[in-house]
Parts: structure tokens; C-alpha cells; sequence
């Protein structure tokens, strides 16, 4: 891939997760990129590790480096997994979405605060299986205090009337096929704001890995409920070439906020802190816990057991 180091012992806390259209981000400092093997195998991509203004950053493309991975296909458990490994617990992840509704125009970009999963159980969805069991509540799925920062850096985004919707619902559909007609006027009447095939189960994971997740949702296309054109590939491409521009200006923004001391709490995600892991010592009892298990919670929260 590069002549970049392939380890990294310095603290990296925030993640970026890239998703289609958005396979690096130009205009950072690499400094290293590492491939850790979790025990579910090794994330989607190597993770670059980028400089900015002194913040380093972890970059982990979603659906490979080649977008070789279908959205029922990305290795989700191990992406989530490898970030939390080398110190990340602050994770924005970037989605192109259909809008489904008319103020939501191509190229807007909303900050989801709802989801509704239409994911048909086919993609490993939770670490916590097979001889340890744990729940984590994921009543409000995203990360408030992440949402407001990312809310703040609305200015930072360029483009004749764009707009940053400041909530909405996100639905989650299986694909890779996109949505009927029928489906998609059945998303609007529940209240679906933007629909992708991706924040799930990447955010319940990421709650289950104690980690402060927000999805930046990027409008592509009005799905095919809107008179105008209905989604295809080349429309999503060509809408996410200006959409990642905005993303890394909202990244740049984003990142020069959360570098404030006010913010390290955030970053660090101590609201989540012991979250799951006290839920998973309460529910399986000593004797009922399978050692291989164990060992892959341990990974993701080293000396969980141990106390
Ligand atoms: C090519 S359009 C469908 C594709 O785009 C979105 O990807 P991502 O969320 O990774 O940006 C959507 O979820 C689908 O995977
Ligand atoms: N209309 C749509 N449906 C699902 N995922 C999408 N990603 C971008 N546009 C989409």
C-alpha cells in the first residue's frame, strides 16, 4: 500500500470510517498504517493513521480499499473491534444515504438521531455470543454529545444552499438491491428521514464496544419515491464526489473541536465506560461462560474478567 510504518504506539482516540465514495480522506498527514487480526478476522482495510493539526486519527474504509465488500459482506465485528484495539473510542462514520424526504436534497447532510433496522439477520451482529451473554441499551443509537460537536461545524460546509439537518431517522435495508417503490413510500410513512444499507449493525457494535459512535449521513438521490430520477450507482458516485468534500471539511472541523480539553471526556467516551462489560460479568455465570468466548471479549476489553 505505501512506505508508511506498520506500527503505531502513540495515543490515536478518534476513528473516521469511510463508506462508498469515501474510500480515503485527501488532505491528511499518514503517518502509519496498521492491520491489526482481531478474533473475527482483520477489519475491511488497513487503518491509516493521519495527523491533523497534531490529532491523530484512525481511517478504516468500510467496504475495503477496493470497495470489494458488499454492505451485507463488510466484516463489521472486526472493524469495530480493531479500532477499539489500538485506542480508538470515538468513531464518526460517514454514510451516503437516499433522502426520503423533499427538504432533504442531494448533497445535504444529516445528523441521524434514530434508526430502524430492515437488516434481515443475515450479517454476525453482536461480540457477545456462543458462551458469554451480554445487553446494552440502544434507545437513542447514536452519541449525543458527538452529534452536538459535529452539529457546531455546520459552517465549515461549502455548496449553494447544502444544508445539515440537525435529526432524523435512518433506515437500514439489507441490499445490495435497493428498495421498491412500495418500500420506500412505506419508509416515509414511518418517519424515515434518509435510508443506507451500512449504520447497521456498525452502530450496535460500536455500542456494544463502549465506544461514542455518529453516523454523518450524505444525501446521494431521493431514493425512488420522488418524481425525480430513481437511485442508481452512477448518481450516488457522482453526488458523493462534492459530498466528499464536505466531508473532509466537516472532519477538519470536527477534529479541531474535539481537540479541546472540554471535549476529552467525549473522546474518550467515559459516558460509555464499563457499559457493556458490567452487563456481561452480571448475566453469564462463571461456570456457564465458554473459555473461547471469553477470550474474544477479552480483546476488545482487556482484564474484563479479572476483576
Ligand atoms: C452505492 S449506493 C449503496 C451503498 O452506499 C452506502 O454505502 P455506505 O453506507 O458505506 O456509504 C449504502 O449504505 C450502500 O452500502
Ligand atoms: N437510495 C438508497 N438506498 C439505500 N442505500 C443508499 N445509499 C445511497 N442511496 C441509497
Amino acid at each position: 500500500m505505501s512506505n508508511l510504518p506498520t506500527t503505531f504506539d502513540k495515543p490515536v482516540h478518534i476513528a473516521v470510517i469511510g463508506g462508498t465514495g469515501l474510500g480515503q480522506l485527501e488532505g491528511y498527514e499518514p503517518i502509519a498504517v496498521v492491520n491489526p487480526i482481531t478474533p473475527w478476522g482483520p477489519p475491511a482495510s488497513p487503518i491509516k493513521i493521519l495527523s491533523h493539526n497534531g490529532t491523530n486519527i484512525a481511517f478504516l474504509a468500510r467496504h475495503g480499499l477496493h470497495h470489494q465488500f458488499a454492505p451485507h459482506e463488510v466484516p463489521n465485528r472486526a472493524n469495530i473491534a480493531s479500532l477499539r484495539h489500538i485506542g480508538v473510542r470515538c468513531v464518526i462514520a460517514f454514510s451516503a444515504v437516499g433522502s426520503l424526504q423533499e427538504e432533504i436534497k442531494p448533497m445535504d447532510f444529516v445528523v441521524p438521531d434514530q434508526v430502524i433496522d430492515r437488516t434481515k439477520g443475515i450479517r454476525p451482529f453482536t461480540f457477545f455470543e456462543g458462551g458469554v451473554v451480554g445487553h446494552v441499551g440502544f434507545a437513542d443509537p447514536f452519541d449525543a454529545g458527538l452529534a452536538a460537536v459535529v452539529k457546531r461545524c455546520a459552517e465549515s460546509m461549502e455548496g449553494d444552499g447544502v444544508v445539515l439537518h440537525e435529526k432524523g431517522t435512518v433506515i437500514v435495508m439489507e441490499g445490495p438491491q435497493f428498495s421498491t417503490r412500495a418500500e420506500s413510500h412505506m419508509y416515509r410513512s414511518w418517519g424515515g428521514s434518509v435510508i443506507n444499507m451500512s449504520t447497521l449493525p456498525e452502530a450496535k457494535l460500536a455500542r456494544e464496544a463502549e465506544l461514542s459512535y455518529q453516523v454523518i449521513a450524505m444525501a446521494t438521490d431521493y431514493d425512488c419515491w420522488h418524481s425525480f430520477e430513481d437511485v442508481n450507482v452512477d448518481m450516488v458516485i457522482k453526488c458523493m464526489h462534492q459530498n466528499g468534500k464536505n466531508a473532509k471539511r466537516l472532519v477538519g472541523a470536527v477534529l479541531d473541536q474535539l481537540s479541546n480539553i472540554e471535549h476529552s471526556d467525549l473522546v474518550m467516551a467515559k459516558q460509555w465506560e464499563g457499559y457493556a462489560q458490567g452487563g456481561l460479568k452480571f448475566m453469564t455465570k462463571p461456570e456457564g461462560r465458554d473459555s473461547e468466548a471469553m477470550k474474544k471479549v477479552e480483546y476488545l476489553f482487556p482484564g474484563v474478567w479479572e476483576s
